[in-house]
């Protein structure tokens, strides 16, 4: 059974996935205002770098949608103004998020002066939804082709379909890996607190009839010492000029473990989620609720008043990692040189 849509629209309304009830409820909730989707971003019913950017395209369709036909470029941009400073207030790390609303922008410009603007954002949506599912299915390949036979590998948090418009970037790698007949097995990392790995990851890998075995962060040391799976692969939600990788919290400790052990580690990630303007010590880093941790799935589990450190992301530093892979291709030992060179691949 292929993993349900993050994001679909649906008699003329946006749905989205509420991916804190799975995996054991699959429930849609409707959106109908840039405020709303801009909320479901931040609390998490939507996640994934490429999923969020493609959420907030359709934030901004159903914000034109609600003001009407305006006269100029000037006018729509002041009528969608609060809409696109909702939207790109509701998560920081995930580059897509900023790369979708200035792909809206552009829109904007190109139809503002007597186009029909919601009809064009809404096709916007529509195009990077469908362009999505394309081009993890190209990063599958490229990455799949980098993978041994009978190898185990082992991933974190979820960059699968959940994350994305299908398929998955890391998880689309491990898809085709598995499709050529090259994995032995999956090692899913729970991905603390919002359990990413436990919830979504093996619940996406079972359906494809994927080995997955589920193991607690704590494990990775001893797992990579043991088994010894051939490669660690992740998403990303932000790749820097130096080719420094934001991913989610624990991204980086895999990686020195990895290092470690000599397993190789690879990042799977659309040319969206590179960001030339800087370099990984400029990302920024979300910093989530301290309840998201002093507490689990609704129970205390911390004392009360209890100062707590919730990163949602880390940065790991590109001498760690030996692939980031693309829709064009890999990037191997990546460098500000090599992340400059095939940035410049992919705009020829
Ligand atoms: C293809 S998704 C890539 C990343 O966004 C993913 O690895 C990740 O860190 C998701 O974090 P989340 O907090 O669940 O949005």
């Amino acid at each position: 059974m292929p993993t349900p849509a993050a994001i679909q629209w649906r008699d003329n309304q946006l749905e989205l996935l509420d991916q804190r009830l799975l995996p054991t409820e699959i429930h849609y909730l409707r959106f109908d205002s840039a405020a709303a989707v801009a909320d479901a971003i931040r609390d998490m019913v939507v996640r994934g770098a490429p999923a969020i950017g493609i959420t907030a395209a359709y934030g901004m369709a159903l914000a034109a949608r609600s003001v009407g036909p305006l006269p100029s470029v000037a006018a729509w941009t002041q009528a969608l103004s609060a809409a696109r400073h909702a939207l790109a207030n509701s998560r920081p790390t995930a580059v897509n998020l900023f790369w979708a609303l200035t792909r809206a922008d552009q829109t904007i410009e190109q139809y503002g002066n007597g186009g029909d603007v919601a009809e064009a954002l809404l096709q916007l949506a529509h195009q990077l939804l469908a362009e999505d599912l394309a081009i993890n299915q190209r990063i599958g390949d490229h990455g799949a082709a980098l993978i041994a036979p009978d190898s185990l590998v082992y991933t974190h948090c979820n960059a699968g379909a959940l994350a994305t418009g299908g398929y998955g970037t890391a998880l689309g790698v491990i898809r085709s890996a598995h499709a050529g007949g090259k994995l032995r097995g999956v090692i899913a990392g729970e991905t603390r607190p919002w359990l990413q790995g436990a919830r979504l990851t093996t619940w996406e890998l079972m359906q494809d009839g994927i080995d997955v075995s589920l193991a607690t962060e704590g494990a990775a040391g001893h797992l990579m010492r043991s088994l010894k799976p051939s490669w660690v692969i992740i998403g990303a939600d932000r790749i820097a000029a130096n080719g420094d990788v934001a991913n989610k919290i624990g991204s980086y400790n895999l990686a020195i473990l990895a290092r470690h052990h000599g397993v190789k580690f690879m990042v799977a990630a659309p040319i969206s989620t590179f960001d030339p303007s800087l370099d990984g010590d400029d990302i920024p880093i979300e910093q989530r609720p301290g309840e998201e941790i002093t507490h689990s799935r609704g129970a205390q589990v911390a004392p009360s008043n209890c100062i707590s450190l919730n990163p949602a992301f880390d940065v790991t530093p590109a001498s760690l990692i030996d692939a980031i892979v693309t829709e064009y291709g890999v990037i191997h030992s990546p460098s500000r040189e090599s992340v400059t060179a095939h940035l410049q691949t992919a705009k020829e």
